[in-house]
C-alpha cells in the first residue's frame, strides 16, 4: 500500500503546501493537463498524492481513506465532532492565516461587543418577531462560541459563499465568517466585535488517528516525517 497525502486542488493553498514541503526535500507536483487532478511525489517513496477541496479534506482524513492531510484548522473544528480523537495536527504551515469572526453593519453604532450584540439580539426580536439572522458555514464554532458568550437569541441561516453579502441583500443581520485582510467586510460596510475572534486558523499538517497501516506504510511514513521534521 502507500501513504495517501491529501493536498487542496487549487489556489493559494494548493501552491503554499507545494512551496512548504519543496522546502524540505519533497517535491509535490500535479500532472497531466491542467484539468486534470492528478499528482505526483518525488523525494521520498511510498507516498501517494491526492488533490482535493480543502473542505473535503477534515472528513477524509477522519474517515482514514487519507493518512496525512493539509488543510485549515477552521475546516477541522467545524466538520469533525471531537475532531481532536479524529485526527492529530503535526505542523502548523505558517500561511492560510485567517481569523473566524462576528461582525456587524457599520451602522450598527452602539454595538461593538458580545453583550451589546446580546442586547441588539433581544430588541431585534421584540421589533421585528423574529430572531436576528447571523450568516455563515461555520455553525458548529459559532454555535458553541455564542453558547459560552451567553448569547441566545439569534438564528444562523447557512451561507457557504459571498457571506459578506447577505446583509446587503437582506438575507441577515450579521455574519461569522473568516477575514484575512478585512478587505470584503469593509467593502461590504461591516465591522468586526471587538472580541477575540471565535477561531484563529492557518494551514496544517494533520495525521489520521484512523487510517490502517502495514509495516511499510510505517516506514514510508516515518520517512517521510523524519524529512518533514513533523
Ligand atoms: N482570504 C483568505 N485568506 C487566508 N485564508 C483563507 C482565506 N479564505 C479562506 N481561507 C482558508 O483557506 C481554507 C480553504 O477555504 P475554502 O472555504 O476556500 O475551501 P473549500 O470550501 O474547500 O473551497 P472549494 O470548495 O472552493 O475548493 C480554509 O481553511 C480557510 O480558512
Ligand atoms: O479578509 P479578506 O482578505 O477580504 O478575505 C476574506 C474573504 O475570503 C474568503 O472568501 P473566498 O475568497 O474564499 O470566497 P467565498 O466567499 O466563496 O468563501 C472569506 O469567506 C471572505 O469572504
Amino acid at each position: 500500500m502507500t501513504i495517501k497525502l491529501g493536498v487542496p486542488s487549487k489556489g493559494r493553498l494548493m501552491e503554499k503546501t507545494f512551496d512548504w514541503f519543496g522546502e524540505r526535500g519533497v517535491t509535490l507536483a500535479r500532472t497531466g493537463s491542467d484539468r486534470e487532478y492528478a499528482g505526483a511525489v518525488d523525494g521520498v517513496d511510498g507516498i501517494e498524492l491526492v488533490l482535493l477541496s480543502a473542505g473535503e479534506i477534515p472528513r477524509e482524513l477522519a474517515a482514514g481513506r487519507i493518512n496525512l492531510g493539509v488543510t485549515g484548522t477552521d475546516l477541522v473544528q467545524e466538520k469533525l465532532v471531537q475532531w481532536d480523537q479524529k485526527v492529530e495536527p503535526l505542523a502548523e504551515l505558517g500561511f492560510g492565516h485567517a481569523d473566524l469572526i462576528l461582525a456587524v453593519p457599520n451602522c450598527w453604532v452602539d454595538v461593538n461587543t458580545l453583550d451589546d450584540l446580546d442586547a441588539a439580539a433581544a430588541a431585534f426580536r421584540t421589533e421585528h418577531g423574529f430572531r436576528m439572522r447571523i450568516a455563515t458555514k461555520y455553525h458548529r464554532l459559532v454555535r458553541n462560541y455564542l453558547h459560552r458568550a451567553g448569547v441566545a437569541d439569534y438564528q444562523l441561516v447557512d451561507s457557504q459563499g459571498a457571506t459578506e453579502g447577505t446583509v446587503k441583500n437582506l438575507t441577515a443581520e450579521a455574519v461569522a465568517d473568516i477575514t484575512s485582510s478585512g478587505e470584503t467586510l469593509r467593502a461590504n460596510h461591516l465591522k468586526i466585535l471587538e472580541e477575540e475572534p471565535v477561531l484563529r486558523s492557518q494551514a496544517t499538517l494533520f495525521r489520521s488517528r484512523n487510517a490502517r497501516l502495514d509495516a511499510s506504510d510505517r516506514a514510508a511514513l516515518t520517512a517521510l516525517r523524519d524529512l518533514l521534521a513533523v
